[in-house]
């Protein structure tokens, strides 16, 4: 009985073409289905061997559910009245233990007598309305953010629709349950509060067998994969295999922000060993015991990952690179870039946000970006990332040679200003912004010398931005932008007050980590949030709905531009260079039509022909959490 918990999984036939014989035969077994009939052209009929078992549901409520993939062709047979699908899952008790399909005490009267529900529940019908005021009043209760991330994680597994809803409707305060910062301390504590696993794991050990262990993950339609290596989590340094609670909270967000279905995001983490003593010596450490594996062995342990997900999931799966240590994340990004879907967050989706706000911010400050000068505090992936694209932005809005727009930027390391007499000992990726100049140890000297209109934090470390800095910065300028970008908020370069009452209430700031606004001389500033949050769930639905097989540096760009063009007078009015994240869905939705957009144009698109009003087509492909009646 246990056996049958397992929901079906069904793709359009001939179910043999979809799946691999090896897994329906797996699924067969250990669902012990009586039957696999395929009826008729499209029709897949399952029965469990057990008939009180059996639950159908309407294709459309399936495809909701992430049962089915081809939700466009399911539609668009619908409309022809054709009813292609009929899917089978447990019911009983373990529909209730299904965290898909589970509503709780949300199953009406006649769904508990239909599904054989009766007696497992109190008497008592719930809406789901109920249930999201219910579950918010019981997470307010927590004082410790830890706790309302586990209360948080263990909806999710047990009623993955409430999860959503919830984290949907309540979005601004949430976020920082399920993300940035309080994911940070559960990584850094993953061992000793993992209870179920949330995602796949892949370390040393599964070398050779990485595609059958693809396949041992329970869902078939996987269209996007966050994986890290857990070397850089955050600003916090090596987490190991602990590093598992980002894939998982990223994807989180691709499914409430960017309405990617939740069955087709996979979480991976990749476990070469950790250099972190402290979890090597953590009995309740879950990772390999071992120091990190590099150069050859971690390369093909990667290469054979990245070649065994194309293979079973084909050209279109999309894989998110995060979190991943400098030294490998560019390479990665390069190598797998000319063959894969591959999206590097920490570079390209930071970099995104980041202009999309400096654009806002130029509504406030004047002139263009090619007008101002940035000085960069860390130059790692972020840094880089963000400060490639503001030149190539510079290029494309205003002719500014490349190499002109480069040096408008300055990058300070933890050696001091990157300039070219330090060229030679340069890692690649900053050798673009090695200019002319004097060498500078000091990141105050730096402002005072440099002149920046624009000081961004990308270093990973805490407190950086000194009072002396941001007192330089607001000497030198009226509206000074402060951007402290690392995360959580122990490593913000600086807080919010900090910003604001140092540059007596004139910077523009935002940070990576939410801060609460801030009272100063009377007035209320509200920082803003310069997260990659607010691109990578857009930007991905965007890739998924359009079929796309590469990323490309415009697409990036369309993104940032989308994103910006969000932000209202109102929030400008309010010092925001972000809307808020309460409308994220419909920013999402935006996003994703401009990247799908541009993915048309440059002929990546696999999905044709070009629906008319992407916007609307993105909306109308969006998951959305609410309970499916149960015939
Ligand atoms: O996860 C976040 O909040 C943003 C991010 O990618 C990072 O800091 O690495
Ligand atoms: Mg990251």
């Amino acid at each position: 009985m246990a056996s049958l918990n397992r929901c079906i999984f069904l793709n359009k036939t001939p179910i043999s073409s979809s799946c691999s014989p090896l897994s329906l035969k797996r699924h067969s077994e250990s669902l012990k289905l009586s039957s696999v009939r395929s009826e008729r052209n499209d029709r897949v009929l399952m029965e469990s061997s057990l008939k009180d078992s059996v639950l159908e549901l309407d294709p459309v409520s399936a495809v909701n559910d992430g049962i089915l993939d081809l939700y466009g062709e399911v539609m668009a047979m619908e409309d022809q009245g054709v009813t292609p699908w009929t899917v089978s899952v447990a019911s009983g008790y373990n529909l209730l233990r299904n965290p898909h399909h589970n509503k709780g005490l949300a199953f009406t009267d006649k769904e508990r007598d239909t599904h054989y529900l009766r007696g497992l529940l109190p008497p008592t019908v719930i809406s789901q309305d109920l249930q999201v005021k219910k579950f918010l009043y019981r997470i307010r209760q927590y004082q410790v953010p830890l706790q309302k991330y586990m209360a948080m994680m263990d909806l999710q597994e047990s009623n993955e629709k409430l999860f959503y809803k919830l984290l949907i409707e309540h979005v601004e305060e949430l976020l920082p349950v399920v993300y940035t910062p309080t994911v940070g301390e559960a990584c850094q504590k993953y061992g000793s509060i993992f209870r179920r696993p949330q995602g796949l794991y892949i370390s040393l050990r599964e070398k050779g067998k990485i595609l059958e262990v693809l396949r041992n993950w329970p869902e078939m339609g996987i269209q996007v994969i966050v994986v890290t290596d857990g070397e850089r989590i955050l600003g916090l340094g090596d987490l190991g295999c602990q590093g598992m609670g980002i894939p998982v909270g990223k994807l989180s967000l691709y499914s409430a922000l960017g309405g990617v279905r939740p069955s087709a995001c996979l979480p991976v983490t990749i476990d070469v060993g950790t250099n972190n003593d402290k979890l090597l010596n953590d009995e309740f450490y879950i990772g390999l015991r071992q120091k990190r594996a590099t150069g050859q062995e971690y390369k093909e342990l990667v290469h054979e990952f990245m070649a065994a997900v194309k293979q079973n999931y084909g050209e279109k799966i999309l894989i998110q690179f995060e979190d991943f240590a400098n030294h490998n994340a560019f390479d990665l990004l390069e190598k797998y870039g000319k063959t894969h879907l591959v999206f590097n967050d920490d570079i390209q989706g930071t970099a995104s946000v980041v202009l999309a706000g400096l654009v806002a911010a130029l509504n406030l400050v004047g002139g263009t970006l090619a007008d101002h000068k940035f000085l960069f505090l860390g130059a790692g992936e972020a840094g880089t990332g963000i400060a490639e694209l503001i030149a190539l932005e510079m290029f494309k809005k205003t002719n500014t040679p490349l190499e002109d727009a480069r040096k408008k930027i300055w990058l300070v390391d933890s050696k001091g200003l990157i300039v070219s007499s330090r060229k030679e000992s340069l890692q690649h990726f900053k050798k673009p912004w090695a200019h002319e100049h004097q060498p500078i140890q000091d990141l105050v000297d730096a402002v005072k010398d440099i002149k920046p209109t624009v000081l961004i934090g990308t270093s990973g470390v805490g407190r950086t931005f000194t009072k002396d800095v941001v007192e330089a910065m607001a000497a030198i300028n009226k509206k000074p932008i402060i951007l402290a970008l690392s995360n959580p908020t122990s490593q913000s370069e600086c807080t919010a007050e900090e910003a604001y009452t140092w540059t007596e209430g004139r910077a523009i700031f935002a940070s990576g980590s939410p801060f609460d606004p801030v009272e100063y001389n009377g007035n209320v500033f509200v920082p803003g949030q310069a997260n990659n949050a607010y691109i990578f769930p857009g930007f991905g639905l965007g890739l998924i709905m359009s079929g796309t097989i590469r990323v490309r540096d415009d697409m990036l760009l369309a993104a940032s531009e989308a994103l910006a063009a969000q932000v209202t007078q109102e929030n400008l009015g309010k010092g925001l260079i972000f809307p808020p994240f309460s409308n994220i869905r419909k920013i999402s939705a935006n996003i994703a039509a401009k990247v799908a957009a541009k993915a048309y144009e440059l002929g990546l698109a696999g999905r044709l022909p070009q629906p008319k009003d992407l916007v609307k087509h993105a909306e109308s492909c969006m998951y959305t959490p609410s309970y499916p009646n149960y015939r």
